[in-house]
């Protein structure tokens, strides 16, 4: 039995999927069931690095997707619309659906997995997180027996660069960022990566999934890196830290008998890890996902976050489990009940605790006078607001300026806040031009 492919999409990622599709020597016998059958792009006469029939080409893409002859739609044309439409068509064509598009589930996942529901097909995704590394399936699959307490990843392969470059040279962000550009790491508009959406996307997708339930984009808590400057990566090497983009969504526990809540933490914001944690060392533009569940413990995925090798194999592997499913089914009787190990079986929207709530460690910078009792000041302020200090250090004088890098201990955000706010109005404290969290 062949499977029709219907192809959105003939870009980076495209290319990659009918290059293996088109060479399935050596991978596994289902490559070879998948026919390219239609191919949908913008412009018919753009250079191409693949070879494919003329014919197969069209700019009508609502003609693929109402196709009677195509099974699955391989939606790889990114952005909103027309996509989210193209596959809410395809789906209720009766198709199955593979997606790259972390936006568009992000985002309309809960109309489009409604739908799917209803119409009995599959919409995979396994690219849109982590591009080429498994760890959608892993989730839904080989971890679905473990309860999960957290999922942290660094799933921002720009992000990254940047940031690993920053620690590497000592530069500051524009700068690193404009190279970035020029050798084609960064886009010309960064604007998804480095303010943190594009994977503020991915861990509401994870997080979905991770913990059974749907999340609202606006739930999660978003900060990018462009605040980050060359001072604090330096302070923060020695402390002991490396500054990386984190996207994490934890279960919270009651503080007072540590028991799991019904709650989320669902966050991206550049953080401060200890150079011995797993994450620490994830450096350029590779993703990692650390998984805590129980009873596994902790589980790492790493690997390439992108680019069109890498992708392309995320996205074929969804095309097989279909395939594999729909060769299963046609000896089997018809109108077959959806295999829930691949079908999104959750209805419900997960709780999400407010930032104000969340209990983290804090690194703070601050440009102070250099006079006797700013230290003890700055410490009493904190005292005020129950915010205890783990570390506090001198480091630099300029002049009459002194710079001061306060490391807390737990603290809830609300209380942190409270104590900075009360800091920024004393008049001996001239500037805070950096407040993160601390892993
Ligand atoms: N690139 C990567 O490394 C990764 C990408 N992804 C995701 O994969 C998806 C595809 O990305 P990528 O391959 O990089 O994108 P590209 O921009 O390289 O390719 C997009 C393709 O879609 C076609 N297209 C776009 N809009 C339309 C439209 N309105 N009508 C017809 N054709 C259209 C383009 O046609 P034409 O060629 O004629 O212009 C092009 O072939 C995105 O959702 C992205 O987020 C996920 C992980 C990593
Ligand atoms: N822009 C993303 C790649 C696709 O998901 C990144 O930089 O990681
Ligand atoms: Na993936």
């Amino acid at each position: 039995m062949t499977v029709k492919v219907g192809l959105l999409g003939l870009g980076t990622v495209g290319i990659g999927t009918a290059k293996i599709l088109l060479d399935p020597a050596e991978r596994h016998p289902l490559v070879k069931a998948v026919e390219i059958y239609r191919v949908g792009v913008r412009s018919l006469d753009k250079p191409r690095a693949i070879e494919l029939p003329r014919d197969r080409l069209t700019t009508d893409l609502q003609a693929i997707v109402t196709d009677p002859n195509v099974d699955v739609v391989v939606e790889l044309i990114g952005g909103l619309e027309p996509a989210r439409s193209l596959i809410l068509e395809a789906i209720r064509q009766g198709k199955h659906v593979v997606t790259a598009n972390k936006a568009v589930i992000a985002r309309y996942g809960d109309e489009i997995f409604t739908a799917a529901n209803e119409a009995g097909v599959y919409v995979l995704l396994e690219a849109a997180v982590g591009g080429g590394i498994p760890v959608i399936q892993p989730l839904k699959q080989a971890l679905g027996v473990n309860r999960i307490q957290a999922v942290t990843g660094i799933v921002n392969g720009t992000t990254n660069y940047i940031l690993t470059r920053m620690q590497e040279e000592g530069g500051d962000f524009e700068a690193i960022l404009a190279d970035a550009q020029k050798l084609g790491y960064a886009e010309a508009d960064p604007t998804a990566d480095v303010d943190g959406l594009d994977a503020a996307d991915k861990i509401a997708i994870l997080a979905s999934l991770a913990f059974g339930g749907r999340i609202k984009l606006e739930d999660v808590f978003c900060e990018g890196i462009r605040h980050v400057s060359a001072s604090d990566i330096a302070y923060a090497d020695r402390l002991g830290f490396v500054i990386k983009l984190l996207a994490i969504a934890r279960r919270d526990t009651c503080p007072m008998s540590n028991e799991a809540l019904e709650q989320l933490q669902l966050r991206v914001h550049p953080t401060l890890v200890p150079k011995h944690h797993p994450l620490a060392s994830v450096n350029d533009v590779y993703n990692a996902i650390l998984v805590e569940g129980d009873p596994i413990g902790q589980v790492m995925f790493f690997g390439p976050g992108a680019g069109e090798g890498p992708t392309a194999s995320a996205v074929v592997s969804d095309i097989l489990n279909i395939v594999g499913t729909l060769q299963s089914q046609s000896v089997a009787a018809a109108s077959e009940p959806q295999n829930p190990l691949l079908a999104c079986t959750h209805q419900h929207y997960c709780q999400v605790s407010p930032m104000a709530d969340i209990v983290s460690r804090f690194y703070v910078r601050l440009l102070a006078k250099d006079q006797a009792g700013v230290i003890g000041r700055i410490g009493t302020c904190f005292g005020n607001h129950e915010v205890s200090i783990e570390s506090v250090v001198q480091i630099d004088v300029h002049g009459e300026t002194a710079e001061v890098v306060v490391v807390t201990h737990e603290v809830k955000e609300s209380n942190f806040q409270a104590a900075l706010a009360e800091l920024r109005e004393f008049a001996n404290i001239q500037q805070v031009p950096s407040v993160l969290r601390v892993l």
